[in-house]
């Protein structure tokens, strides 16, 4: 047994507080109804019956009314025919396959991600019930294809997802519950809780394979009670009612609080309603009859109810076991299906009626659908008392390994033979000690998941404590009657915990001295350093365990903090939109009523505009930080995380997630965001519609810009008018998104553009949008590469003035690998510009081309001249100025807590763009521009402010010179690229 086997077992016995978390989104469905027609029997034929039910198109049956008298005057007027429509119908031709895929297939898919389902077949008796949810061996049943179909959709998605299945079979029989997987349980009893209703002391078995679960089926099966009766030779005599439990979990655990998915689905089938007059039953199946009779009256009793609109809305379940087991199908959060079958026989005409007409008010019962989601979130109190008897227990054996240390110091000057002791001996104590461990483990977490157990049956409990249930004689309320048995359950429960507990602690007890009976025969069967070897080999694993529950425990605690603040965060922002809102109506209001407005609340209207597209340019530019934990698998991969990287991230991320990121952001207007999602959701369409790749570039998004100017819906915050004049100070966040992605300073470099013509209105041709994209992957691909070989000496050369790089410097710094205008220029010459960059290595998956051509247009040659005399200003301006050693915080020395921190508060873009910059001066931050932060853009917002205003200071100006100065990388950023072509962490980020 290895370690990994230990944590394994430790954690599937771990207690799990479930916390059922279902999802909000409730989807009202109606339930599904199908009808059945089976083929008229020997019997029938025998008998003379003709058919009067009869299949007239998929929906719709027909029933023929045999008592029906043509020459009866009274009934002249009426037909003899009555139709009902379901959502499917079925006649004696189908076929067991037809029957399951219109009826069960379509759920199977659905109770894999989480939602309940139920099936139960619902008729008189002989109308082929059991036939359809069971079937033959040769004609197999609902409830086989189901299994076989549940594990073949496992199987899809089992390298992602761990799934546990588990199956449980129980009969009603006589108003009776009994085990059908486990008959020597007796009755057992019903119990409602947040979960849903319950069956007591139900056992339940993991199954593994269809095979695993058609054995459990037949031994059930087995137990099921049937008789033969006049009406059906094979009569079951009860309701039959599989349930599986599927628990799908992500097999990539990043914390302890894990989404769980669990979905259940019922498969049932139900007892078929006899007359007694039919039937011909006596005695036993008689009193069989009765009860099956009184559990489906009640049946559709609530059907009655729950599919009448204006019913009042108590509806009684507690009528008989079956319908407080189906509660939760015919009323609570299940898709059900009900597959209701008759026979066509005439004599059989009053019992098909009957259950037509009850599949036909079936039709209106509406159940609300939502996944079932928990939180299996593991108790921090619990983790301490694991740790702490951990740490107990490595005191101990550390005391004696000390003690056994004096003994061979003082045993190698006498006569100690260590060559006696038996190798085998050791082992085997080895291996004992170990199981033990393994043991006593699994023993402590399942003592944590019982007393969480009992926490949580004793709060339900002080729920009916406060209720006042005690009967004064006369006739009680239903729901008292209810509580009341609920009561007695929690009771029963209670009573079964504690006992289980109390049985764990001994067995607990137990497996202790077993241990420490061992450790005495220790002295007696090995040598004393063998011993030393033993209790090192048990300190290490208590070690081990404990550093592991440790770990998990604050991974819990990061969670929950990282939660909390989560809901902060969604909290102010839904304030944030709740103010905007009341000040865009009460501007409307103004604006209507023309009432004057101050000129202090219009300067402070301008600055809260101005603040709102701000903070929108921020949230642009931030990194969407979700997309990278998700795309990593787990979480950001902070030790790779530098300046240079993160700031390629803004840029690259402003453009991939366009959409997503305005579109949760409350910003300055609701109605601008409303526009936005519209525009959003017509760029989305329009981006599914071409190559997705190239779609999500900025330069198609700069292409889709151009092409849709014309119908462009404007996407600033709606034309406030300030006194008749419309605020000058609006922009468009179309513009900012243009110019977000358009405008990074990118080399319009020549070799990632093809034979395209940049300044053409035109959106390239398919072939075209192709070559520029695998081009600008392997752009991509080639500087992210360079770039992770040069990662391991960066931070070495942090301190080298030399590591900002220059043109110049490149030369000194070959392996640094950055990717430069001048080695571009070296590669192209290298390999020729027509063949790109393809020549890399086989480890390079981006380079997926061989049959790229570039050509250079005069356009792309002219922007790349500009661009690089552009470069060579600023890499002139820094030289001039020392190199700031200012702060560099060393991403890989960070926690992820303090990442995010030093995120939240790192570029001083932010700073520089956020109205707090205006406060320095001391003035009034209405009065002020807002700060240039479109880098490179030719006609960026400080100069549009400078053209209009001229009211930039020199020292603004300077400001922005710095900021730009700092700039520690100098090398041109290749900003079309998409997510995943260039990793911040030199690892791929998948989509
Ligand atoms: N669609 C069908 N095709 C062929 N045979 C059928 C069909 N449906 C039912 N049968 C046959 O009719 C007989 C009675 O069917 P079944 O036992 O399924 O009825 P049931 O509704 O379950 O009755 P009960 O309520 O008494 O258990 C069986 O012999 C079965 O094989």
């Amino acid at each position: 047994m290895s370690l990994g086997d230990i944590h394994e077992a430790s954690a599937d016995t771990k207690f799990e507080k479930l916390v059922s978390k279902n999802e909000s989104k409730q989807e009202e469905q109606n339930l599904i109804v199908g009808l059945r027609i089976r083929p008229l029997n020997e019997d029938e034929i025998i008998a003379g019956a003709t058919p009067v039910a009869h299949k007239v198109d998929d929906n719709m049956v027909v029933l023929m009314d045999p008592t029906d008298d043509p020459d009866d005057i009274l009934r002249a007027n009426r037909s003899r025919e009555k139709q009902y429509i379901f959502d499917v119908a079925f006649d004696g031709s189908a076929t067991q396959k037809e029957v399951y895929e219109k009826t069960t297939k379509f759920l199977i898919p659905n109770v894999v991600n989480g939602y309940n389902a139920t099936v139960f077949a619902y008729g008189a008796t002989g109308a082929g019930k059991t036939y359809t949810m069971l079937g033959t061996a040769e004609e197999r049943g609902i409830m086989a294809r189901t299994m076989n179909d549940l594990f073949l959709e496992m199987e899809k998605t089992q390298e992602d997802m761990a799934y546990r299945v588990t199956v449980s079979f129980l009969e009603i029989y006589n108003e009776m519950i009994r085990d059908l997987l486990c008959p020597s349980s007796g009755v057992l009893d019903l119990r409602e809780d947040s979960n849903g209703v319950q069956v007591a002391g139900l056992s339940k078995f993991q199954a593994k394979s269809t095979r695993e679960i058609m054995d459990i089926l037949i031994k059930g099966n087995k137990q099921r009670t049937q008789e033969p009766t006049v009406a059906n030779k094979t009569s079951s005599r009860s309701h039959a009612v599989l349930q599986i439990t599927v628990r799908q979990k992500n097999r990539i655990r990043d914390n302890t609080v894990q989404e769980v998915r669990m979905g259940k689905l019922f498969l049932i089938d139900l007892a078929g309603s006899e007359r007694a007059a039919n039937t011909q039953n006596r005695g036993k199946r008689m009193v069989e009859g009765a009860h099956i009779n009184r559990s489906l009256l009640a049946l559709g009793n609530c059907i009655n109810a729950l599919s009448d609109k204006h019913a009042r809305k108590y509806i009684n379940y507690r009528d008989s076991k079956l319908t407080r087991l189906l509660k939760d199908a015919l009323g609570g959060n299940t898709k059900t299906v009900m597959i209701a079958t008759i026979s066509p026989a005439s004599i059989h005409f009053e019992e098909s009626r009957n259950t037509l007409v009850y599949a036909d008010r079936a039709k209106n019962i509406k159940t609300k659908v939502r996944r079932n989601v928990m939180d299996v979130s593991y108790h921090i109190a619990q983790y301490s008392n694991i740790i702490a008897e951990l740490r107990e227990e490595i005191k101990r054996l550390r005391t004696k390994l000390d003690q056994k240390s004096e003994q061979v110091s003082t045993m190698q000057s006498s006569r100690f033979d260590a060559g006696n002791t038996n190798y085998n001996d050791v082992e085997k104590l080895k291996n004992q000690l170990v199981q033990i461990f393994t043991h006593q483990m699994g023993l402590r977490w399942e003592r944590e998941k019982v007393v969480l157990r009992r926490r949580n049956s004793m709060d339900d409990l002080s729920k009916y404590k406060e209720m006042d249930l005690a009967g004064d004689g006369s006739e009680e309320p239903d729901d008292v009657n209810q509580a009341r048995d609920e009561l007695e359950s929690l009771r029963t429960e209670d009573r079964k915990i504690t006992e289980k507990r109390e049985s764990i602690l001994r067995e607990l007890d137990a497996t202790k001295n077993k241990a420490s009976k061992v450790e005495q025969m220790l002295p007696n069967l090995v040598s004393t350093s063998d011993q030393q070897e033993i209790l090192r080999l048990l300190c290490k694993i208590h070690e081990l365990e404990m550093e592991n529950v440790h770990m998990q425990s604050s991974c819990l605690l990061r969670d929950m903090d990282i939660r909390q603040r989560e809901l902060a965060m969604e909290q102010y922002k839904q304030h944030h939109t709740l103010a905007d809102e009341l000040i865009q109506h009460q501007r409307t209001l103004m604006d209507e009523k023309n009432i004057p407005m101050s000129k202090d609340l219009e300067e402070l209207y301008e600055l809260y505009q101005q603040e709102g597209n701000e903070i929108l340019e921020i949230q642009f530019s931030l990194p969407d930080i979700h997309a990278y934990k998700n795309s990593s698998g787990s979480s950001i991969n902070h030790k790779m995380l530098d300046g240079e990287t993160v700031s390629e991230m803004d840029e690259s991320n402003s453009a991939v997630h366009l959409p997503k990121i305005f579109v949760p952001y409350h910003g300055a207007n609701s109605v601008a965001r409303k526009q936005l999602l519209k525009k959003s959701s017509l760029h989305i369409n329009r981006l599914e519609e071409e190559d997705a790749f190239f779609a999500k570039s900025p330069r198609a998004l700069q292409f889709g810009e151009q092409k849709t100017t014309d119908s462009t819906v404007s996407l600033s915050p709606p034309p406030v008018t300030v006194q008749g004049k419309k605020n000058p100070r609006q922009k468009s966040i179309l513009t900012l998104s243009s110019r977000s992605t358009a405008t990074t300073p990118s080399p319009p470099a020549n070799d990632i553009v093809p034979a395209v013509n940049t300044s053409s209105e035109s959106i390239p041709a398919k072939e075209e949008r192709r070559k520029i994209a695998v081009n600008t992957r392997n752009i991509a691909a080639l500087a992210a590469k360079r770039k992770n070989l040069s990662n391991v000496n960066m931070y070495n050369k942090s301190q080298d003035p030399s590591f900002f790089m220059t043109e110049s410097s490149v030369g000194q710094h070959n392996e640094s690998g950055y990717l430069t205008q001048s080695r571009l220029a070296q590669h192209d010459k290298k390999y020729g510009s027509s063949v790109g960059l393809n020549n890399m290595n086989d480890d390079d998956f981006f380079s997926d081309s061989s049959d790229i051509e570039i050509v250079p247009t005069k356009a792309s040659v002219h922007k790349r001249n500009i661009y690089q005399q552009e470069q060579m200003r600023k890499k002139r301006a820094m030289k001039q100025k020392p190199v700031q050693k200012d702060f560099k915080p060393n991403y890989q020395q960070m926690t992820p807590e303090e990442f995010f921190k030093q995120l939240s508060r790192m570029p001083p873009k932010k700073q520089h763009f956020l109205p707090g910059n205006l406060h320095r001066d001391g003035k009034s931050r209405s009065k002020l521009p807002a700060a240039n932060y479109s880098k490179g853009y030719p006609q960026s917002k400080a100069q549009q402010s400078r053209d209009t205003k001229g009211e930039v200071t020199q020292q603004t100006e300077n400001k922005e010179k710095d900021s730009r100065g700092q700039k520690k990388h100098p090398l041109p950023s290749i900003p079309t690229y998409r997510k995943g072509d260039i990793s911040v962490t030199g690892h791929s980020l998948h989509q």
